[in-house]
């Protein structure tokens, strides 16, 4: 693999990152790693820090306290940043009587690359017959793309991309995550923003989720969903209970009479209560409640709902955050 034509991917790493705006703190002593040939998903409600994070990351906005490295250095200090890092801020910084081909062109130009890529990702972004089209006249969805193949263009090892499924139809959303699936698979590093899980759930390998600038959960989606289990009920669940234990199956009691059974094997937990000689009621794998999950983790923490959604916004309004508004 180290000597495969394309190249691996590159750590990122965030260590104690804080970025203070007069007297608010939009990112709060942040820190996680994001491992490459992974897709990991940053999440967090509208204003939790994660574009400030990536801005941050991508040298963009210096750091009050704290690293934020790509390959163990600053973005500032890449030898070679366009093959080393591609990234998708925002969908609508595109000149807009400027041909999605021509944007492409003179990003290639400035980068010292040559102009087949730009063909080459107009037809992987799914976007070629709108290549001679003015950007301006493109959809949110046609823009996402665009930003996409310019993220592309140097065949970066990490790829960072903030809240790249807006704008785009369910179709739109079932090719980026194609997409993403098939670049991890060459060993790229892919950092994703989001503000809602229900949207990268199925595509992301890792989360790291935050509220009010500080990291809340971290690590697999596996994890997150928590170990499988299958959901049973029956007339009698303390006897299928006991039944469950002798064939060495540990199980909970849930909601209405549920019993949890800490396995995946259905068949096994039917062949049990026939031989117990209980009636099966309802037999179905438990998915974890991400959405409710989730909300626990992040509640109340939305801190672009105005000022008294959260006590944090009246310390907000007294910095510097206004300035931008
Ligand atoms: N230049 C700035 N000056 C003052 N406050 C800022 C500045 N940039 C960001 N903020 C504030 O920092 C907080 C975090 O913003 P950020 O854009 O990083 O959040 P986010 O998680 O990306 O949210 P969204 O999904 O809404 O973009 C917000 O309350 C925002 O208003």
């Amino acid at each position: 693999m180290s000597t495969a034509a394309t190249p691996q991917g590159a750590p990122i790493e965030v260590r104690d990152l804080t970025k203070t705006f007069g007297s608010f703190t939009a990112v709060d002593r942040l820190s996680f790693t994001v491992e490459p040939g992974r897709i990991t998903g940053f999440l967090g409600p509208n204003g939790a820090g994660k574009t400030t994070t990536l801005r941050m990351l991508l040298g963009l906005v210096h750091a009050t306290s704290g690293t934020a490295t790509i390959d163990g250095r600053d973005y500032r200090d890449l030898d070679h940043p366009q093959s080393m890092v591609g990234s998708a801020l925002e969908a609508t910084n595109f000149h807009p009587g400027r041909s999605g081909r021509d944007h492409l062109r003179v990003l290639a130009a400035a980068g010292g690359l040559p102009m087949s890529r730009v063909d080459e990702l107009l037809e992987l972004t799914g976007i070629p017959a709108a290549a001679r089209k003015r950007a301006g006249e493109y959809s949110m969805g046609m823009r996402q793309r665009l930003g996409l193949a310019a993220a592309l263009l140097g065949d970066p090892r990490v790829l960072i991309l903030d809240e790249p499924s807006n704008g785009l139809d369910p179709e739109g959303i079932r090719w980026l995550r194609g997409f993403l699936r098939h670049l991890s698979s060459q060993g790229k590093t892919i950092l994703v923003s989001s503000h809602l899980l229900q949207e990268v759930e199925q595509t992301v390998d890792d989360v790291v989720i935050i509220a009010n600038g500080r990291l809340v959960r971290s690590g697999p989606m596996a994890q997150l969903r928590g170990a499988p289990s299958t959901i049973v009920r029956t007339s009698d669940a303390d006897q299928l209970a006991g039944a469950l234990r002798v064939a060495d199956v540990t199980s909970t009691p849930g909601r209405d009479g549920e019993l949890v059974a800490e396995t995946t094997d259905m068949r096994l937990v039917g062949d049990v209560a026939l031989r117990a000689g209980l009636p099966i009621w309802e037999l179905r794998p438990r998915r974890a409640d991400l959405e409710a999950l989730y909300f626990e983790l992040t509640e109340g923490t939305n801190r672009n709902l105005g000022a008294g959604a959260t006590p944090v916004e009246a310390d907000a309004v007294s910095g510097q955050e206004g300035a931008n508004e």
